[in-house]
This record gives structure tokens, sequence and C-alpha cells, in this order.
């Protein structure tokens, strides 16, 4: 039996048994599944994917539990779509602080590609429901003491997610409420628009270079397309979490809120995006973010080696054992 299409999962039609194009030839290339759109490799999705609904929510596909379509939950995402206004929020609830674990890049994905494949739903709230964590970024103890085979999987996870978020055709915002350090960060700047709350203890950026370690080429390419150049290159540099106000000031968030109107703003601007027609506004979004997202996805085996060529080294191990036990002592 050959090994089935990466893209292949539960999400796909011919789920559990592949279809012949979901399996991978003795190539050992991908074969994309023209029948399911889960099985085409990932980065920008097919225009096609995404219904005409301008103006309006497009109907439930026949088959679908309503139950489902309305709220589902698995364990580290809480999942609603409103219906009538077709956006969804995914609300991250894995204390204590919303790392980015492994299972939860897993669930992430899963959800993020339920909603994808819901013709109801046009946009995705991003948020928070642990109090003052947006997400603490990736979670460390992935990347610590663990096999190449590990980071492997853990790195394509992390690639999956930012190229299902920057790629996504849904308008995506980013409600952030509270600090959202690296990989936190990405999610927030991967989204079409970001609303923070108005506290300074709240603070957001890529700080890769406090821990010893370094962002990799999406990560810049995804700031620089936020920020501009020279801001980005400051930023990234000296590793800074921009309080919130200074993180307007550069324009890493576009508004910041106070909690409470927070979820209201997020839902007012949604509104607003989705006011436009729907093919106009994702054709720009892919001329956009294109260039960025192909230039992950033809180098997506390279940049997992790089990962764990230099997430094995014993000087970059030792530096993030030092970080984890300096929270560590903070925290206890
Ligand atoms: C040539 C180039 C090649 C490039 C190759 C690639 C190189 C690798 C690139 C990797 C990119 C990495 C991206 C990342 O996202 S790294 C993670 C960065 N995150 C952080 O720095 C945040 C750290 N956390 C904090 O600052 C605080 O915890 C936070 C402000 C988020 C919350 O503070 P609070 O006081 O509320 O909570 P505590 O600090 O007490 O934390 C509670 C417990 O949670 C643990 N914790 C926190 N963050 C993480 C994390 N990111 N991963 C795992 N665990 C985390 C913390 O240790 C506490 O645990 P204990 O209760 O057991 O002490």
């Amino acid at each position: 039996m050959f090994p089935v299409s990466p893209n292949y999962g539960s999400g796909c039609p011919c789920f559990p048994t592949p279809c012949a194009q979901a399996v991978l030839g003795s190539t050992s290339t991908p074969v994309p599944c023209p029948a399911l759109p889960a099985c085409v490799p990932p980065g920008v999705l097919p225009l096609s994917r995404r219904p005409p609904a301008w103006g309006r929510a497009a109907r439930q596909p026949p088959g679908l539990p309503l139950a489902l379509a309305r709220a589902f939950s698995n364990n580290k995402i809480l999942v609603e779509l409103d219906e009538s206004s077709g956006v969804a929020t995914m609300k991250f609830k894995s204390p204590p602080v919303n790392s980015l674990s492994l299972d939860f890049l897993t669930e992430f994905c899963i959800s993020l590609e339920k909603l994808e494949n819901n013709r109801a739903c046009r946009g995705v709230i991003l948020t928070s429901a642990i109090p003052k964590i947006f997400s603490s970024g990736l979670d460390i103890t992935e990347m610590c003491g663990k096999s190449t085979e590990h980071y492997a999987e853990f790195w394509r996870a992390v690639q999956e997610m930012w190229l299902r978020v920057y790629g996504c055709n849904m308008v995506m915002i980013a409600a952030v409420n509270g600090s959202s350090p690296a990989g936190g960060c990405l999610i927030a700047l991967s989204c079409d628009y970001r609303i923070m709350v108005d506290n300074p203890k709240f603070s957001i950026g890529l700080n890769e270079t406090q821990l010893g370690i370094v962002a990799p080429f999406w990560f810049k390419d995804t700031f620089v397309n936020v920020v501009g150049q020279r801001i980005a290159e400051r930023s990234l540099q000296l590793g800074a979490l921009h309080p919130a106000p200074e993180a307007l000031k550069l324009g890493v968030v576009d508004e910041l809120v106070p909690e409470e109107k927070l979820q209201e703003r997020a839902a007012a601007v949604m509104a607003q995006w989705l006011a436009l027609p729907d093919h106009a506004r994702q054709i720009t979004k892919s001329m956009m973010r294109k260039t960025v997202l192909d230039r992950l996805i033809s180098h997506r085996e390279e940049d997992i080696q790089h990962f764990i060529s230099f997430t094995s080294k014993e000087s970059i191990q030792k530096s993030l054992r030092m970080y984890m036990e300096m929270l560590r002592k903070k925290s206890g």
C-alpha cells in the first residue's frame, strides 16, 4: 500500500478510504485529488473553493449536521459559527498560556479546514479564552530534547498552520486580547487585520533572538509585509516585544480598543470586510501574498531540514533550556 498525500485527512470526502489520486505514487510525489479540496497541496487556496457569497452567507452544504456547523470544540480550541453573519470565532483555550504544541497546531489546522469547507463561513475571528494571553508562541518543550523525527513533524505542523492562515481565502481577523510573542505574533500577523486590547501590559512581537534562535524567512517575510523593511529589521534583530501602544505606532497592529469592546469591534470590522465582493477581495489577497507563500511551498522540505539541524545543535538546545529555566523561575 502506498502512503497517502500529506494533505489527506478527515476533511476529505473519500476519508477513510483514500481515492486513487490521494495515494502517493512510487515517485513519492504528492498527487492532489481533484475532487477534494483537503487533498490539494497547501498554500493559496483555489479560488473556486469559496462560494460567490457576496452580501450574504451561502447555504449550508447538504449532509453536514447543523450542530457541527454552529459550534465544535475538540480540546484546545473552541469554534463557534454564527450562520446568519457567516462569521466564525476560534477561541484558543489551552492553559496555561496557549502555547503552540503539536496537538494545538493539529487541532488548529483541522478546525480551520472544517470552516473552509463550510460554505456558510466567510470570515474567522481568532482570539483567546485565556485571560491576558493571546498565545505564548511555539511550545518550547516541542523543540527541546526530542528526536529529529519529532522536530520534523512539529515543524511541518508549524508550516502548515502558517500556510493555512496566510493563504486563507476567508477574511481573518485577530482579536488580540493578551500577550502575543513569537509564534503568537505570527498568527496575528498572518491575519488580514489585527485589533489589540489597549493595555500596555500586553505585548506583541517576534522575540526569537531573545531566546538565541532565529525567526525563519517566512516569519520575517510576513512581518515585513505588515510593517515594512526598516521597522521589521530593527524589531527582529532586537527581538522586541512591543507594548500595545507602541505596536500600534509601528503598525504591528491596526487598532487598539478597550478590552470590553474587543469582540464587538472585531465583528464590526469583519462586517466591513465582508461587504466587499468575495471574488475581488480574494483575488487581491492572493495577489498580495502569493510570492511569500510560494517561497515556503517550494522550499518546504529544505526549511524542515534547516529547522532540524539548527534546533539539534547543542548550543541552541542550551539556549532553549536556559530560557525555559528562566520562565520557570519567574513563574515559581
Ligand atoms: C539559519 C536560520 C535557520 C532558522 C531555523 C529555525 C529556527 C527556529 C525558529 C523557531 C521560531 C520560534 C518561535 C516561537 O514562538 S518560540 C516561543 C517564544 N515564546 C516566548 O518567548 C514566550 C515565553 N513566555 C512568556 O513570556 C510568558 O510565559 C507569557 C508572557 C506568555 C505569560 O506569562 P505568565 O506570567 O502569565 O505565565 P508564566 O510565564 O508563568 O508561564 C506559565 C507556564 O507556561 C510555561 N510557558 C510559557 N511560555 C511557554 C512556551 N512558549 N512554551 C512552553 N511553555 C511555556 C512557563 O514555563 C510556565 O510553566 P510552569 O508553570 O511549568 O513554570
